[in-house]
Protein backbone atom coordinates (compact mmCIF):
# COMPACT_ATOMS: atom_id res chain seq x y z
CA UNK A 1 0.00 0.00 0.00
CA UNK A 2 1.65 3.57 -1.26
CA UNK A 3 1.46 6.36 1.13
CA UNK A 4 1.06 9.79 0.31
CA UNK A 5 0.18 13.01 2.50
CA UNK A 6 -1.86 15.39 0.61
CA UNK A 7 -0.10 18.11 -0.02
CA UNK A 8 -2.19 21.10 -0.79
CA UNK A 9 -4.45 21.34 2.47
CA UNK A 10 -1.10 20.87 4.73
CA UNK A 11 0.10 23.30 3.10
CA UNK A 12 -1.86 26.10 4.56
CA UNK A 13 -1.29 24.29 8.46
CA UNK A 14 1.20 25.73 10.61
CA UNK A 15 4.07 23.74 11.23
CA UNK A 16 3.88 23.11 14.83
CA UNK A 17 -0.25 21.90 13.67
CA UNK A 18 0.91 19.23 10.88
CA UNK A 19 3.16 17.12 13.53
CA UNK A 20 0.31 17.12 16.03
CA UNK A 21 -2.75 16.45 13.34
CA UNK A 22 -3.81 12.87 13.28
CA UNK A 23 -4.54 12.30 9.96
CA UNK A 24 -8.08 11.23 8.05
CA UNK A 25 -6.53 8.54 5.77
CA UNK A 26 -8.17 7.76 2.32
CA UNK A 27 -7.89 4.46 0.96
CA UNK A 28 -7.63 4.91 -2.94
CA UNK A 29 -6.61 3.27 -6.49
CA UNK A 30 -5.28 5.72 -8.75
CA UNK A 31 -8.45 4.21 -11.66
CA UNK A 32 -10.81 4.75 -9.16
CA UNK A 33 -13.88 7.51 -10.16
CA UNK A 34 -15.51 6.65 -6.77
CA UNK A 35 -12.53 7.22 -4.98
CA UNK A 36 -11.51 10.13 -6.88
CA UNK A 37 -14.95 11.93 -5.91
CA UNK A 38 -13.87 11.93 -1.89
CA UNK A 39 -10.36 12.57 -2.74
CA UNK A 40 -12.01 16.02 -5.01
CA UNK A 41 -14.15 16.85 -2.16
CA UNK A 42 -11.45 16.55 0.71
CA UNK A 43 -9.00 18.72 -1.41
CA UNK A 44 -12.10 21.36 -2.30
CA UNK A 45 -12.76 21.55 1.71
CA UNK A 46 -9.60 21.38 2.03
CA UNK A 47 -9.41 18.63 4.96
CA UNK A 48 -6.20 17.43 5.37
CA UNK A 49 -5.69 13.52 4.63
CA UNK A 50 -3.44 10.74 3.82
CA UNK A 51 -3.57 9.23 0.77
CA UNK A 52 -3.23 5.02 0.94
CA UNK A 53 -2.93 3.82 -2.66
CA UNK A 54 -4.56 0.08 -3.05
CA UNK A 55 -5.17 -2.38 -5.89
CA UNK A 56 -8.35 -3.33 -4.78
CA UNK A 57 -7.88 -6.85 -6.98
CA UNK A 58 -4.54 -8.28 -5.39
CA UNK A 59 -4.53 -10.67 -3.12
CA UNK A 60 -2.15 -8.36 -0.72
CA UNK A 61 -5.26 -5.96 -0.48
CA UNK A 62 -5.43 -4.53 3.00
CA UNK A 63 -8.79 -3.35 1.43
CA UNK A 64 -10.81 -6.33 3.52
CA UNK A 65 -9.61 -5.09 6.66
CA UNK A 66 -11.25 -1.75 5.89
CA UNK A 67 -14.43 -3.15 4.50
CA UNK A 68 -16.63 -6.28 4.85
CA UNK A 69 -17.54 -5.62 1.00
CA UNK A 70 -13.87 -4.76 0.11
CA UNK A 71 -14.36 -1.83 -1.94
CA UNK A 72 -12.32 1.26 -2.29
CA UNK A 73 -12.71 3.94 -1.43
CA UNK A 74 -12.29 3.58 2.36
CA UNK A 75 -12.19 6.45 4.62
CA UNK A 76 -10.65 5.82 7.73
CA UNK A 77 -10.76 7.55 11.11
CA UNK A 78 -8.65 8.95 13.69
CA UNK A 79 -10.34 6.32 15.91
CA UNK A 80 -9.67 3.80 13.53
CA UNK A 81 -13.37 3.40 11.89
CA UNK A 82 -13.92 3.11 8.73
CA UNK A 83 -16.41 5.01 6.62
CA UNK A 84 -16.78 3.26 3.11
CA UNK A 85 -19.43 3.48 -0.16
CA UNK A 86 -18.29 6.94 -2.21
CA UNK A 87 -21.62 8.22 -1.86
CA UNK A 88 -22.13 7.65 1.88
CA UNK A 89 -18.62 8.62 2.43
CA UNK A 90 -18.99 12.26 1.01
CA UNK A 91 -22.42 12.16 3.46
CA UNK A 92 -20.61 11.44 6.73
CA UNK A 93 -17.93 14.32 5.59
CA UNK A 94 -20.34 17.08 4.62
CA UNK A 95 -22.01 16.13 8.33
CA UNK A 96 -19.25 15.92 10.21
CA UNK A 97 -17.73 19.21 8.93
CA UNK A 98 -19.76 21.58 8.61
CA UNK A 99 -17.19 24.83 9.06
CA UNK A 100 -15.34 24.40 5.67
CA UNK A 101 -17.53 24.67 1.98
CA UNK A 102 -20.35 22.25 1.62
CA UNK A 103 -20.61 20.34 -1.50
CA UNK A 104 -24.65 20.64 -1.04
CA UNK A 105 -27.34 24.06 -0.81
CA UNK A 106 -28.00 24.22 2.82
CA UNK A 107 -31.38 26.01 2.22
CA UNK A 108 -32.63 24.63 -0.85
CA UNK A 109 -34.01 20.89 -0.53
CA UNK A 110 -34.67 20.12 -3.97
CA UNK A 111 -31.52 21.11 -5.32
CA UNK A 112 -30.05 19.28 -2.67
CA UNK A 113 -31.98 16.00 -3.58
CA UNK A 114 -30.89 17.32 -7.21
CA UNK A 115 -27.32 16.94 -6.89
CA UNK A 116 -27.77 13.14 -4.85
CA UNK A 117 -29.85 12.28 -8.57
CA UNK A 118 -26.86 13.43 -10.26
CA UNK A 119 -24.70 11.52 -8.35
CA UNK A 120 -27.15 8.26 -8.33
CA UNK A 121 -26.52 8.55 -12.66
CA UNK A 122 -22.85 9.03 -12.51
CA UNK A 123 -22.39 6.73 -9.99
CA UNK A 124 -24.55 4.45 -12.15
CA UNK A 125 -22.28 4.78 -15.30
CA UNK A 126 -19.06 4.17 -13.14
CA UNK A 127 -20.70 0.58 -12.38
CA UNK A 128 -21.73 0.10 -15.68
CA UNK A 129 -18.54 1.32 -16.78
CA UNK A 130 -16.66 -1.02 -14.40
CA UNK A 131 -18.83 -4.32 -15.68
CA UNK A 132 -17.74 -3.31 -19.69
CA UNK A 133 -14.46 -3.05 -18.76
CA UNK A 134 -14.00 -6.68 -17.20
CA UNK A 135 -16.19 -8.29 -19.66
CA UNK A 136 -13.80 -6.98 -22.22
CA UNK A 137 -11.20 -8.48 -20.23
CA UNK A 138 -12.52 -12.24 -20.91
CA UNK A 139 -10.72 -14.22 -23.33
CA UNK A 140 -12.36 -14.58 -26.88
CA UNK A 141 -15.25 -16.91 -26.58
CA UNK A 142 -16.18 -16.15 -23.15
CA UNK A 143 -17.25 -12.43 -23.26
CA UNK A 144 -20.86 -12.52 -23.62
CA UNK A 145 -22.16 -9.43 -26.17
CA UNK A 146 -25.79 -8.89 -24.79
CA UNK A 147 -24.29 -8.65 -21.50
CA UNK A 148 -21.70 -5.38 -22.55
CA UNK A 149 -24.30 -4.04 -25.12
CA UNK A 150 -26.61 -3.68 -21.86
CA UNK A 151 -23.72 -1.90 -19.95
CA UNK A 152 -23.70 0.13 -23.04
CA UNK A 153 -27.34 1.18 -22.79
CA UNK A 154 -26.70 2.34 -19.45
CA UNK A 155 -23.67 4.55 -20.03
CA UNK A 156 -25.39 5.91 -22.51
CA UNK A 157 -28.80 6.78 -21.15
CA UNK A 158 -26.75 8.08 -18.31
CA UNK A 159 -24.96 10.62 -20.34
CA UNK A 160 -27.32 11.54 -21.76
CA UNK A 161 -29.23 12.77 -18.89
CA UNK A 162 -26.64 14.12 -17.50
CA UNK A 163 -26.25 16.38 -20.79
CA UNK A 164 -29.89 16.93 -20.57
CA UNK A 165 -29.27 18.55 -16.80
CA UNK A 166 -26.23 20.63 -17.71
CA UNK A 167 -27.16 22.05 -20.68
CA UNK A 168 -25.38 25.17 -21.34
CA UNK A 169 -24.85 25.51 -17.65
CA UNK A 170 -21.56 26.13 -15.62
CA UNK A 171 -22.64 23.73 -12.81
CA UNK A 172 -25.72 21.37 -12.24
CA UNK A 173 -27.27 23.23 -9.29
CA UNK A 174 -27.54 26.86 -8.54
CA UNK A 175 -24.86 28.03 -10.30
CA UNK A 176 -22.43 26.85 -7.81
CA UNK A 177 -19.85 24.21 -7.71
CA UNK A 178 -20.90 21.00 -5.91
CA UNK A 179 -21.68 17.32 -4.88
CA UNK A 180 -23.09 16.63 -8.90
CA UNK A 181 -20.09 18.55 -10.43
CA UNK A 182 -17.88 16.39 -8.19
CA UNK A 183 -19.93 13.40 -9.20
CA UNK A 184 -20.46 13.80 -12.77
CA UNK A 185 -16.85 14.91 -13.44
CA UNK A 186 -15.64 12.02 -11.76
CA UNK A 187 -17.43 9.83 -14.02
CA UNK A 188 -16.19 11.56 -17.24
CA UNK A 189 -12.58 11.81 -16.03
CA UNK A 190 -12.89 8.03 -15.90
CA UNK A 191 -14.92 7.60 -19.21
CA UNK A 192 -11.67 9.31 -20.85
CA UNK A 193 -9.20 7.19 -19.29
CA UNK A 194 -10.58 3.85 -19.29
CA UNK A 195 -12.89 4.37 -22.83
CA UNK A 196 -11.15 7.50 -24.77
CA UNK A 197 -12.70 5.56 -28.01
CA UNK A 198 -16.35 6.15 -26.89
CA UNK A 199 -17.72 9.42 -28.71
CA UNK A 200 -19.72 11.16 -25.87
CA UNK A 201 -17.34 14.75 -26.43
CA UNK A 202 -18.66 14.72 -29.79
CA UNK A 203 -22.75 13.36 -29.15
CA UNK A 204 -22.35 15.76 -26.56
CA UNK A 205 -20.57 18.88 -26.62
CA UNK A 206 -22.17 20.99 -23.89
CA UNK A 207 -21.20 18.50 -21.78
CA UNK A 208 -17.46 17.67 -22.98
CA UNK A 209 -16.82 21.44 -22.43
CA UNK A 210 -18.19 21.00 -19.04
CA UNK A 211 -15.80 18.34 -18.21
CA UNK A 212 -12.98 20.29 -19.85
CA UNK A 213 -13.79 23.46 -17.58
CA UNK A 214 -13.93 21.02 -13.81
CA UNK A 215 -10.54 19.31 -15.26
CA UNK A 216 -9.27 23.48 -14.63
CA UNK A 217 -9.63 23.00 -11.05
CA UNK A 218 -6.74 21.87 -8.51
CA UNK A 219 -8.87 19.65 -7.05
CA UNK A 220 -9.36 17.67 -10.50
CA UNK A 221 -5.68 18.89 -11.51
CA UNK A 222 -4.49 16.91 -8.31
CA UNK A 223 -6.26 13.48 -8.58
CA UNK A 224 -6.39 12.68 -12.85
CA UNK A 225 -7.33 9.05 -12.67
CA UNK A 226 -4.23 6.54 -13.71
CA UNK A 227 -4.42 2.73 -14.61
CA UNK A 228 -2.98 0.71 -13.02
CA UNK A 229 -1.28 -2.78 -12.81
CA UNK A 230 -3.56 -6.24 -11.32
CA UNK A 231 -1.17 -8.18 -10.88
CA UNK A 232 -3.77 -11.17 -9.87
CA UNK A 233 -6.35 -12.81 -11.98
CA UNK A 234 -9.60 -10.94 -11.04
CA UNK A 235 -11.58 -13.56 -9.38
N1 LIG B 1 -20.39 1.69 -4.96
C1 LIG B 1 -19.01 1.68 -4.55
C2 LIG B 1 -18.14 1.13 -5.68
C3 LIG B 1 -16.67 1.05 -5.30
C4 LIG B 1 -15.89 0.11 -6.21
O1 LIG B 1 -16.47 -0.65 -7.02
N2 LIG B 1 -14.57 0.14 -6.07
C5 LIG B 1 -13.71 -0.79 -6.82
C6 LIG B 1 -12.41 -0.16 -7.26
S1 LIG B 1 -12.61 0.95 -8.59
O2 LIG B 1 -13.41 0.27 -9.60
O3 LIG B 1 -13.31 2.11 -8.06
O4 LIG B 1 -11.26 1.28 -9.07
C7 LIG B 1 -13.35 -1.94 -5.90
O5 LIG B 1 -12.91 -1.71 -4.79
N3 LIG B 1 -13.51 -3.17 -6.42
C8 LIG B 1 -13.10 -4.35 -5.66
C9 LIG B 1 -14.25 -5.32 -5.54
O6 LIG B 1 -15.34 -5.01 -6.08
O7 LIG B 1 -14.04 -6.37 -4.91
C10 LIG B 1 -18.60 3.13 -4.15
O8 LIG B 1 -19.23 4.05 -4.64
O9 LIG B 1 -17.69 3.29 -3.30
Amino acid sequence: MASVRNALPLLSLPQAHRRSQKMLKLISATPSPYARKVRIALIEKRIPFELLTEVPWDSTTQTPQYNPLEKLPVLVLDNGKSVYESHYILEFIEAKYTNVMQLLPRNDVDGALFAKQVEVVADGICDALVLLFFEKQKEDGKRSEEWMARQRRKVDGGLKALAAWIGDKKFFVNDTFGLADIAAGSVLGYLKVRFPEHSWRETYPHLARYSEDLEERQSFKDTVPRPQTISDKIV
